[in-house]
């Protein structure tokens, strides 16, 4: 099977577009060049469109197994091909949670049967995630696990934590942390501040999050382990991170496009579709995270695409489950939102939701390369069109973002040299 790519536009190292054609073959990125002109099965016409790296997401949740009726790895999967994503991890908060071998492998399976873009499973550093004991971090690593992660709950005493960080430095394989203090979280559904004052209801304290990083960046100091931080929200964890990583320690962080495009003050009235965990925290903070992204304190940009149904969002903020989906609507979000407003270049965009996450965790994806596997996805900056959750191929519909314009929509992906998505009329 092959495929060339006509009169399309590359970035080149540069930030400059250019333009370029591409000849794939097998699943491979077998040549790049101005012009391309040998046959092959398919040519697709990408005149007026950007060839960018299928996008990495190392933080979706799938649901899969036990929370079919919000997502499936066949529904999460359609919905990361839509919005330009070849790779995604999938987070192990799921019944059964991927705590061992058998699990896993049965994860993986699933995988192979129904994915439509290339999925890393995460499996927990816990026994169902429940803090208590460390799974078989060795039979994990066999079965595939990409790293090891609790995310929706956090890693409570700091002596579970550095056992997990020693065991996992020896495998040399990552903490994926989801940063939250229970004794802090004061049964709060908002960040604590002016919204949840003005609302009357409980808030979550900003510490409640960093009083972790600053716990783990010491202990993967100790543990000589690479770190990850999950979602962060707060310019106390910014500071840390960035104060962690000027001493040397391992640490990488990423924020979400909500927390970059959002903050306490956009909650409209009574609306579960504004509430995630950790929660929109303060303009300040909101603002931190803009400078930690473009000083390189945080490393890349994640979805944290967190699926949840009509029914359960309608149960208003205090009610209602954490969490909003992301994958279909990061790019188109991101690009009108902040490279259009001129805070990103196209280029560095692309780079945190492509190479940066590879280059963080050791991948190889994320890069158009000849030789390298065809991810590849077409995107039309210039097409403009209202965000839509009607539309998702996702079954969650939770975005804040409903109605909001957007240019930069992916029109076609290409996934281990397969189109897994294209926009009506868009392939040949
Ligand atoms: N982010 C969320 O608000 N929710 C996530 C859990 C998590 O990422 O912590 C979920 O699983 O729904
Ligand atoms: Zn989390
Ligand atoms: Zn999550």
């Amino acid at each position: 099977m092959s495929i060339i790519i006509k009169n399309g536009q590359l970035l080149t190292s540069e930030g400059e577009l250019m333009k370029a054609e591409l000849y794939i073959e097998d699943g491979i990125i077998k040549e790049i060049h101005d012009e391309i002109t040998r046959p092959a099965d398919e040519i697709i016409d990408a005149n007026g469109k950007v060839i960018a790296p299928g996008f990495v997401d190392l933080h979706v949740h799938l649901r899969e197994p036990g929370g079919e009726k919000k997502e499936t790895i066949a529904t999460g999967t359609q919905a990361a091909a839509r919005g330009g994503f070849t790779t995604v991890a999938a987070m192990p908060n799921t019944r059964p949670v991927p705590d061992s071998k058998e699990q896993l492998e049965k994860i993986q399976e699933r995988i192979k049967e129904t994915a439509e873009v290339r999925v890393l499973p995460y499996a927990s550093i816990t026994v169902r995630e429940l803090g208590q004991e460390l799974t078989d971090f060795e039979g994990l690593k066999e079965a595939g696990a990409f790293a090891f992660t609790d995310d929706g709950v956090g890693i409570q005493e700091a002596g579970m934590m550095l056992k997990a960080m020693k065991k996992a430095a020896a495998l040399d394989m990552a903490i994926v942390a989801h940063c939250e203090d229970n004794t802090l979280i004061n049964q709060g559904s908002l960040h604590e501040g002016k919204k949840s004052a003005e609302l009357g209801m409980n808030g979550i304290p900003s510490a409640c999050e960093a009083v972790h990083i600053a716990r783990d960046v010491l202990l993967a100091e100790a543990a000589d382990c690479h770190y990850h931080v999950c979602h962060i929200s707060t310019k106390e964890s910014v500071r840390t991170v960035r104060d962690a990583k000027r001493h040397g320690i391992r640490v990488t962080a990423e924020v979400t496009p909500h927390h970059l495009l959002l903050n306490e003050e956009h909650i409209t009235g009574n609306d579960a579709n504004f509430k995630m965990n950790p929660p929109l925290r303060s303009k300040q903070d909101h603002l931190a995270l803009i400078e930690g992204l473009l000083d390189g304190t945080i490393d890349f940009i994640a979805t944290d695409h967190a699926p949840h149904t009509s029914e359960e969002k309608a149960e208003g903020i205090e009610l209602a489950p954490f969490g909003i989906v992301g994958l279909e609507t990061a790019f188109p979000l991101l690009y009108t939102e902040m490279v259009e407003k001129g805070i990103l270049t196209l280029k560095q965009l692309i780079d945190f939701l492509t190479v940066k996450p590879a280059e963080a965790f050791g991948l190889s994806y994320g890069r158009l390369a000849v030789g390298g596997v065809a991810d590849i996805v077409l995107l039309d900056l210039l097409h403009e069109e209202k965000i839509d959750p009607t539309t998702f191929l996702s079954k969650g519909k939770n975005t804040p973002f409903a109605g909001w314009n957007c240019k930069g929509w992916p029109v076609l992906t290409i996934a281990s040299g397969k189109i897994v998505w294209s926009k009506e009329g868009v392939t040949a």
